[in-house]
């Protein structure tokens, strides 16, 4: 199950790159409708009560259905079937983006249970113990329960580092489906991403591009779209 949002960054400021952009650990309103002014593709909140990005502490679900986007994320830690499902509805998500462990079964579980319309995107955290037998184990469960995978650097806190894990790993493995690029994307790394032969389907940015945890800085934003 493919869903694809239509927005392309070339529509903004006039460049030609087909990336797309998903700004991650939003928590301000008025930030998000500058992102939408913006065009940003993918709009991310954080359903995790240990992220300094909670979004829960700072807009409730309803503010989020209100919020007119096609691509509204939300990013759960190890949470509950059924809890999921009830953000997804109240705050009306077009995106579960799953950033714990979750199991193989647990997604096609959700998958069966979610809202169809709603697409699911799996996080595979890099770290040194990254097992490539078991990631191509896992897709190959998984493939047709998520839309997008997205490959963010591994901590004890799950996400938010700011830390880049080693992009040549992305050359050495097959990926079967578009791929967000995560982890610690800066102005500075986008000459970087550019080099990548496989190139990701979006990048997902976040504590390198804020004033503090959870409020962005858009100019920072702006500026990247310019490099993109
Ligand atoms: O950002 C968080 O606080 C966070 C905490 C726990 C799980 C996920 C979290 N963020 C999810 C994201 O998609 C981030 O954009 C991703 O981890 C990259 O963050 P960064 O390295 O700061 O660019």
């Amino acid at each position: 199950m493919l869903f694809q949002i239509s927005s392309k960054i070339s529509l903004k400021m006039g460049t030609e790159s087909n990336l797309q952009l998903k700004v991650c650990g939003l928590t301000v309103l008025e930030q998000v409708k500058e992102l939408i002014a913006l065009k940003a593709d993918f709009l991310g909140f954080i359903f995790y009560e240990k992220s300094p990005r909670f979004v829960l502490n700072h807009l409730n679900p309803d503010d989020i259905s209100k919020i007119d986007h096609r691509g509204k994320v939300g990013v759960f830690v190890n949470e509950k079937i059924n809890r999921i499902i009830e953000i997804a509805e109240k705050a009306n998500l077009d995106f579960i983006q799953l950033h714990g462990n979750e199991s193989d079964d647990f997604i096609s579980e959700l998958r069966k249970k979610l809202n169809p319309k709603v697409g699911i995107i799996k996080v595979f955290r890099i770290g040194e113990d990254f097992n490539v037998e078991k990631f191509y184990t896992s897709v190959h469960a998984i493939q047709n329960d998520i839309s997008y995978i997205l490959f963010d650097t591994d901590s004890l806190s799950f996400g938010g580092t700011g830390k880049q894990f080693d992009w040549s790993l992305l050359e050495k493995i097959e990926i079967p489906l578009p791929y967000f690029l995560s982890g610690g994307i800066s102005e500075d790394a986008i000459e970087n991403v550019k080099m990548i032969k496989k190139q990701p389907f979006a990048l997902d940015i976040n504590s390198k591009f804020e004033m503090k945890a959870g409020v962005k800085d858009l100019e920072k934003i702006k500026r990247l779209y310019e490099k993109l």
